[in-house]
């Protein structure tokens, strides 16, 4: 069972866009970002001149993962970017701009996130104090509702992302609806195996990782998890996915709010120390790939959890495989392969889909609203 990838050369299409509209403006917004060399100007001319060339050229081959991506890039490279699996692409893309920024270079740019500065000011935004505040309100509810309002937190979280602010305007604000929600099988999974580890393969960074990780102490908390595996990315990736230091920024920023958050952070930060809440950053987490072709001691990990939640748009991507499924072809068929239980919990920022019924699908297209893709709408998806 299979679907044809999601490419870039469909006129009109999403991903077409990405590359012609939102790359372009990503590599602006990058320059502008930080006080870059002329070395690195240069070589950000030379990306933004491969992107308007329109042909993907390899990586330099001193790059520390030149072979890595030789291989996954077999037959790839030297073609349009638009002519190869758009979740290739993409990915290629981002890894580019490292390249470009110096990333990994010997020299004063090794290791600092181009991504840093719009982080930084997400992080310390009055929006994150609003939000953090709202958890003092909800200390008073029933724990039931209070779990749901988590999950809802993390879910939600997902769409303030810094990638998809690039070319998206306020549009997303206007309507938000679950287009599958197996919330209720996702709690009575987590009951049934209690306690057990949960994997979390993380998404963004600040606003999205900062509910993921109240979720995770209300997981422990609670004696729902022996452990929390935290999965983030090793280095930056599609602007505001949440690296190690992005989760010891979010720690940090609890553990110094007041309230409710402050507590939680206290605890987090505890569960740090004693190995409960634990972050990894295992490189297939920046491949070009899907999560059917993840390496053997990831697969052992997460088949020792006893649920993985996958955050946002991208892992879902990877998790079902960025194809143009049918829409309602099953969730569990095509994560069938996963080594344990999983849960995606995603706002829809592209076009693939699964999982919803034909009836939904149709009455959302008569609305004329690019609903799939605008991150209006969102899912819980589960395959026990
Ligand atoms: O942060 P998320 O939810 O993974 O979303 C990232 C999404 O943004 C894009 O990069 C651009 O829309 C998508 O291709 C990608 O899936």
């Amino acid at each position: 069972m299979d679907a044809p990838p999601i490419m870039g050369n469909v006129p009109g299409s999403y991903a077409l866009g990405v590359f012609r509209d939102r790359h372009p403006a990503l590599l602006r917004q990058v320059r502008e970002a930080l006080p870059y060399t002329p070395d690195r100007h240069r070589a950000l001319d030379r990306l933004a001149d491969e992107v308007a060339r329109d042909v993907m050229e390899p990586l330099d081959p001193s790059a520390h993962d030149f072979a890595a991506w030789a291989e996954w890039g077999r037959g790839m490279i030297g073609r349009r970017w638009v002519d190869v699996p758009f979740l290739w692409a993409e990915s290629y893309f981002y890894r580019k701009l490292l390249a470009a920024t110096g990333y990994f270079e010997d020299g004063p740019w090794r290791g600092i996130d181009p991504f840093g500065p719009v982080k930084q000011a997400e992080l310390g935004g009055p929006e994150v104090d609003a939000e953090l505040a709202a958890l003092d309100r909800a200390a008073a509810s029933p724990p039931g509702e209070r779990a749901a309002g988590l999950l809802l937190g993390s879910l939600w979280g997902n769409r303030a992302d810094l990638s998809f602010k690039i070319t998206q305007g306020d549009e997303r604000e206007r309507a938000s609806e679950l287009v599958v929600d197996d919330s209720d099988l996702l709690w009575s999974l987590v009951r049934d195996r209690a306690p057990g580890r949960i994997c979390v393969l993380a998404d963004n960074a600040g606003r999205e990782l900062l509910p993921d990780l109240l979720l995770a102490d209300h997981l422990l908390a609670e004696g729902l998890a022996t452990d929390v595996v935290l999965h983030v990315k090793p280095h930056p990736y599609f602007v505001s996915d949440a690296t190690p230091a992005d989760v010891a920024a979010c720690v940090r920023r609890l553990a110094a709010a007041p309230g409710q958050a402050g507590k939680a952070g206290g605890r987090l930060w505890r569960a740090m120390a004693d190995g409960r809440l634990s972050p990894r950053a295992h490189p297939f987490s920046c491949a070009p790939l899907p999560y059917r072709d993840m390496p053997d001691d990831l697969r052992a990990e997460l088949a020792s959890a006893a649920l993985t939640i996958t955050k946002g748009d991208l892992n879902y991507r990877r998790l079902v495989g960025d194809r143009m499924w049918p829409v309602d072809t099953p969730f569990p068929a095509v994560t069938a392969y996963f080594p344990g239980p999983v849960a995606a919990l995603r706002t829809l920022k592209s076009d693939v889909l699964t999982g919803v019924d034909a009836g939904t699908a149709a009455r959302l297209d008569a609305t004329g609203e690019p609903w799939r893709t605008s991150g209006t709408h969102a899912l819980i998806q589960v395959r026990a």
